[in-house]
């Protein structure tokens, strides 16, 4: 929900922590919250950043820094402060009262942004439902600021009386959003399962968020999937089919783009969106490879991707953007078929790319000829739903068939062929 005003004014605030070892340095942390906060229509006009050991327990930063930053707010007319960590609802709490101004953290930001980016039914469900949750221990007098954040959701106006009748209203709807979720999501399934049956190989895209995801699937596959310059440009993750040089096919999926400090209830409410990825036969692991923080991107990426349980799925890093690389390192991305450099935008070396990807799938599919008796059509027509028929060839007594199949299909298959 927007205010009024079309471009509010914001101060970002980020703790150094004196000793901890961090991925992104403050100000890196910063300049993306800044990007993040420009996604969001607010401006950012100024940077506060305090060293600490550790985050004051009441204020986050220190008390005497809040009073300070209370007189940026009011000389600077912010009308936000936003912490680049997330706060807890009393460090929120106190903070307003002492600044006089919404205070946000990374995480409300993000759900901002997700809720302008939600297409789908389902990751409007997942959106509403991450910032119910988010709101119901912050519910707390200040209702007006908090509405912004819950889409309007939540009453006006203060009042303990109120509050209780609110959060009994936000524990409800929590409830009513679990509830629907789960009937899209069984929906969702069933489709999966419809294109299991069709055993077409599906390869995830992942990364971090503007790497080039969107554009890839859709320079890749021909089809219409809006890249923009923009973080959380993909909310809905979109599927395509994909030809291979040997002419099999794949269907090809993006998915939400990763980012570092992405707080972990936000990454559970993703989680089915990220489910395409744990099911998927090879991952590309998109990285801009023109943006200064590389490494780091790389690092966040991965450590999501971890948590996912995906070790096993053969990945290919593909580093995209090289056209705005100046003398790209020959050693950097040679590892083939681990390591692409490619340019998205315009299919450079595309080529290399489908062989690699058609390498790896093969890898992990077997082709194989399978011969059994004429009357055994039933086989015939498992081949054709556990794999890709590549040939048919009828003799006087028996049938021929050339498949690509799972390795697992493949010895079962096998045996129950020797043991008749
Ligand atoms: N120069 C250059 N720009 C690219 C290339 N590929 C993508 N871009 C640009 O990078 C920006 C982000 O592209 P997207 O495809 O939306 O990125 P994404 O990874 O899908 O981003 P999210 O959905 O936000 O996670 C867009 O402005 C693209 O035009 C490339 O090969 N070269
Ligand atoms: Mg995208």
């Amino acid at each position: 929900m927007k205010n009024d005003k079309s471009l509010e004014r914001a101060v970002a605030v980020g703790l150094c922590l004196t000793d901890e070892h961090i991925r992104f340095s403050t100000e890196e942390s910063l300049e993306e919250l800044e990007r993040l906060a420009n996604t969001a229509s607010i401006e950012v006009v100024t940077q506060v950043i305090q060293k600490r050991r550790k985050p004051h327990p009441g204020y986050f930063i220190g008390k005497g820094k809040a009073r300070e930053l209370s007189l940026i707010c009011e000389e600077l007319s912010c009308d936000i402060a936003i912490f680049d960590d997330e706060l807890s609802p009393a460090q929120t709490r106190n903070l307003e009262e002492e600044l006089e101004v919404t205070v946000w953290d990374r995480t409300a930001l993000i759900l901002d942004i997700f809720n302008r980016r939600a297409n789908s039914k389902e990751a409007k469900l997942q959106v509403e439902l991450a910032q119910l949750e988010y709101l119901l221990p912050r519910l707390v007098g200040r209702g007006e600021e908090l509405s912004r954040l819950a889409g309007g959701i939540g009453t006006r106006g203060s009042g303990e009386q109120k509050l209780e009748i609110d959060r009994r209203h936000i524990r409800e709807q929590i409830q009513e959003k679990k509830r629907k979720l789960t009937e899209v999501r069984k929906r969702r399934q069933e489709s999966r399962n419809y294109r299991k049956k069709q055993n077409l190989p599906v390869i995830s895209l992942v990364g971090y968020t503007n790497a080039g995801k969107s554009t890839l699937l859709s320079k890749l596959t021909d089809t219409n999937v809006t890249a923009k310059d923009e973080l959380f440009n993909t909310l809905d993750p979109k599927l395509a089919k994909l030809e291979l040089p040997s002419g099999s096919k794949s269907l090809v999926s993006d998915t939400v783009g990763f980012i570092n400090k992405l707080p972990h209830h936000l990454v559970a409410a993703f989680r089915a969106t990220l489910e395409e990825v744990e099911e998927a036969d090879l991952i590309l692991h998109v990285i801009d490879a023109s943006s200064n923080h590389m490494d780091e991107e790389i690092e966040a990426v991965e450590e999501v991707l971890k948590t996912l349980e995906i070790e096993k799925t053969p990945t290919i890093k593909v580093y995209n953007k090289i056209d705005q690389v100046n003398d790209p390192d020959p050693n950097l991305y040679s590892n083939y078929p681990y390591e692409i450099p490619i340019s998205a935008l315009n299919k450079q070396n595309f080529s290399e790319l489908l062989k690699a990807i058609q390498t790896q799938l093969e890898k992990h599919w077997v082709r194989k000829y399978f011969e059994f008796p004429i009357h055994r059509e039933d086989l015939k027509a498992r081949l054709h739903q556990v794999g890709e028929v590549l040939d048919v060839e009828y003799n006087e007594t028996s049938i021929l068939v050339y498949v690509r199949i799972p390795p697992e299909e493949e010895k079962r298959l096998t045996q129950e062929l020797e043991n008749h």
